[in-house]
């Protein structure tokens, strides 16, 4: 560890900067964990030893002074392949390291190397074969990548290149003006909208104004484009006779159907959908979700599941589900990080459920607790549970078989891996469960991990020094989440666990407007081995999915913890999962499902607002509050001492007066402050924090002070 932000770290952690190394530091993988190595140049005696920190700067505007004073010092601590300040810091040739590069480099650069080839050759193979389409600009590459207009405006391009040969100007406009319409099509409703909110919105200021188009209507907008194209994907789905699929689901005629509409209370359509999207109706997924849900159960309902109907719902409804993911990334971009959820959740319900019930009755339950349906299975023929071969240690062909409770016999609950990983350390011994004395643990399985317990003096045994048996003094909010790989016994029997990390969102680096679940945590790559006795009990981390539908049976509440993005080593960004390894077993005899499925939110703990912050009561007001309450109560005190009203209303004006004089002094140093903050801003690099003063403005006359 030669970070010591987190925990202790070792010596490494003190070697200083400089822009002229006499270091560097090398990643190495050894025996599959990786470590960091400080390697050294001929150094003198009593010479210092540094390394060039090239930290990725996280914040440009305030980066550290470099204090190594070589001769070609870069000013900065870092950022050597970063703008900085629009300028690209001066390029310095990193030492290498003494015979052949690391495997990994070699293979990047190889690649590298291969992909540049083959880029070449398809440049080449396309440049014989097609005319060439004038490049896009920057501006509009990214205007492309938001909307989508480049896909099919190339498409059209290259088709009719292949067809007919170049496009003619008339084409060009011609296709130009499609996507126009279209676009201006969809558009106009919002725009409508925009207007009638703009002029009812005259009393407010023009930035207010703007943030509410930005977020709501332009939101709404683009979500339609969205929704739109879901739509049009289902409707011209068409079937094995070739027919669209959604052509049978119209709504009928009331006249001539009229028992339609008593036994479907919400009756809907593919064109009723289309006019809410059209009228902007949808602010978010959920909401078009639901209709294009209840379009689908009324049409099992008034046909039947098993009908030609309740077959073409079906197939619908993987278009559905196939035309949502394929627009996942659009959707990310316009709603924010929840959509796979939202995505995944018709999916989830409607098909995962109907799977669970069907094999609700297949139990299985093993000495070694885990309830997974892997490799040979055998059934108690008492109680009918299933359990592991390998575990009960029998042959898939034993007659008769009993579980270890319907024909009580020792078993042990260490379970050996097999086969033994191919790249295990030869002499050690790994397993499935490991037992930390009463506490089972398994591969697979989150634990509470106690990490560098301050040792009390009158401890004398080492091996205390991290064990759970301290866990009373230590406090639950100490421990760290640890996802178990791998368990194995070394040649001395002492037993160990390797795994990765979970971290909180307080560990993290990010935005300031990120917000998080209560008990969301964040998976590390970094790998470490652990002694078991470091483990202090089970936990649970969960996919969002899994989390929304219930919780796995004897796991307490606080020991949930929901995990939906992956950081990268420097816990610097955040990347989704696609795919969680060690799916949680959602069957009803091991996972209690919730009536209803939940629906979290994120909030911006844990940096909550303080209640303080929240009221709109201005400070200048709460101060005069206070001080009125104060001297009610100074009044009080003198009840029953008449007083003349003449001098009672002098004594209030001077008060008054008083206050006047504090708060202009109060206000007189705010402003020092701020003005002697403002002379250590660097001049060109300055912030604007005047949407502080936002509230300010509103009332009174507008303030001059340019932070
Ligand atoms: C890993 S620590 C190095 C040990 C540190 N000097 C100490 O005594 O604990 C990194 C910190 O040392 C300081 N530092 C290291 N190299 C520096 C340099 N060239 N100029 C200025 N400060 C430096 C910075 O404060 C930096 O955040």
């Amino acid at each position: 560890m030669i970070d010591g932000y987190r925990i202790w770290a070792t010596l490494e952690r003190f070697v200083n900067h400089s822009c002229k190394p006499n270091c560097e530091i090398q990643k190495w993988n050894v025996n599959g964990v990786y470590r960091m190595a400080v390697v050294l140049r001929d150094i003198e005696s009593g010479e210092e030893l540094c390394y060039d920190y090239n930290f990725h700067s996280y914040n440009m505007n305030s980066q550290q002074d470099c204090m190594c004073g070589s001769e070609n010092c870069r000013g900065v601590i870092g950022g050597r392949t970063q703008r900085s300040n629009g300028h690209v810091k001066e390029k310095v040739t990193p030492l290498r390291p003494v015979g052949r590069p690391p495997k990994d480099k070699r293979k990047s650069n190889n690649k590298l190397k291969k992909f540049r080839e083959k880029q070449k050759q398809a440049q080449e193979t396309i440049a014989a074969t097609f005319p060439v389409i004038k490049p896009i600009s920057n501006k509009e590459r990214t205007m492309a990548r938001k909307y989508s207009i480049f896909l099919v405006r190339n498409l059209d391009k290259v088709r009719q290149l292949r067809t007919r040969g170049p496009m003619t100007e008339c084409d060009k406009e011609e296709s130009e003006e499609v996507v126009k319409s279209t676009a201006c099509k969809k558009r106009d409703v919002f725009i409508t909208q925009l207007t009638a909110l703009k002029t009812s919105r005259s009393v407010k200021t023009r930035r207010l104004a703007l943030a509410e188009e930005n977020s709501e209507l332009n939101q709404t907008a683009r979500l339609a484009q969205i929704l739109h194209q879901i739509l049009k994907n289902l409707v011209a789905s068409k079937g094995e006779d070739g027919k669209e699929l959604a052509s049978f689901l119209t709504l009928p005629s009331k006249k001539k159907h009229p028992e339609y509409y008593t036994v479907i209370e919400k009756p809907i359509d593919f064109h009723v959908i289309e006019k809410h999207i059209s009228q902007g109706k949808y602010t978010d997924l959920k909401e078009f979700d639901t209709d294009i849900n209840l379009l689908f159960k009324n049409a099992e309902r008034y046909c039947g599941k098993t009908s030609w109907v309740g077959n073409l719902i079906i197939k619908l409804r993987q278009v559905y589900i196939g035309s949502k993911t394929e627009v996942l990334p659009l959707l990310e971009d316009v709603l924010g990080e929840t959509v796979q959820s939202l995505v995944s959740e018709a999916d989830s319900y409607d098909f995962q459920d109907e799977k669970d019930e069907e094999d609700e009755e297949e139990v299985i339950r093993c000495v070694c607790g885990i309830f997974r349906d892997e490799g040979l299975m055998i059934q108690c023929e008492k109680c009918f549970i299933w359990q592991h071969c390998d575990c009960m240690k029998v042959k898939g062909d034993v007659e008769n078989y009993l579980c270890e409770l319907c024909n009580p016999r020792p078993v042990s609950k260490e379970i050996i891996a097999d086969p033994q990983p191919e790249d295990g350390t030869p002499g050690w011994t790994y397993y499935m469960t490991l037992m930390r004395d009463e506490l089972q643990v398994r591969v697979g399985d989150c634990v509470y991990v106690l990490r560098d317990v301050p040792m009390s003096k009158d401890i004398s045994v080492d091996s205390m020094k991290t064990s759970y048996k301290l866990v009373q003094e230590i406090g639950h909010d100490k421990l760290e989440i640890f996802r178990i790989e791998r368990l194995w016994k070394d040649g001395n029997q002492n037993k160990f666990a390797f795994g990765h990390n979970f971290y909180h969102p307080h560990e993290t680096f990010h935005e300031p407007s990120r917000k998080f679940f209560p008990n969301e945590v964040f998976r590390m790559p970094l790998y470490e081995m652990i002694p078991l006795e470091t483990i202090i009990g089970s936990c649970c981390v969960m996919d969002l999915n899994t989390y929304c539908k219930g919780r796995p049976k004897v796991m307490r509440d606080q020991d949930i913890f929901v995990c939906e993005y992956r950081l990268d080593k420097t816990a610097h960004l955040f990347y989704k999962i696609s795919k969680h390894p060690y799916a949680i077993n959602t069957k009803s005899y091991c996972f209690d499902k919730f009536p209803q499925r939940l629906n979290p939110k994120r909030t911006y703990s844990p940096h909550e607002v303080p209640e303080a912050y929240k009221t709109k009561i201005r400070p200048e007001k709460q101060i005069l509050d206070s001080s009125s309450a104060l001297r009610k109560k100074k009044r009080l005190s003198l009840k029953g001492k008449a007083k003349d009203p003449k001098v009672l209303q002098q004594e209030e004006e001077q008060y008054q007066k008083m206050e006047a004089k504090k708060v202009k002094e109060k206000k007189n140093r705010l402003d020092r402050i701020m003005l002697k903050m403002l002379s250590t801003v660097h001049t060109k690099q300055r912030i604007d924090l005047s949407y502080l003063l936002d509230c300010k403005r509103q009332s009174k006359k507008p303030h001059t002070l340019d932070v």
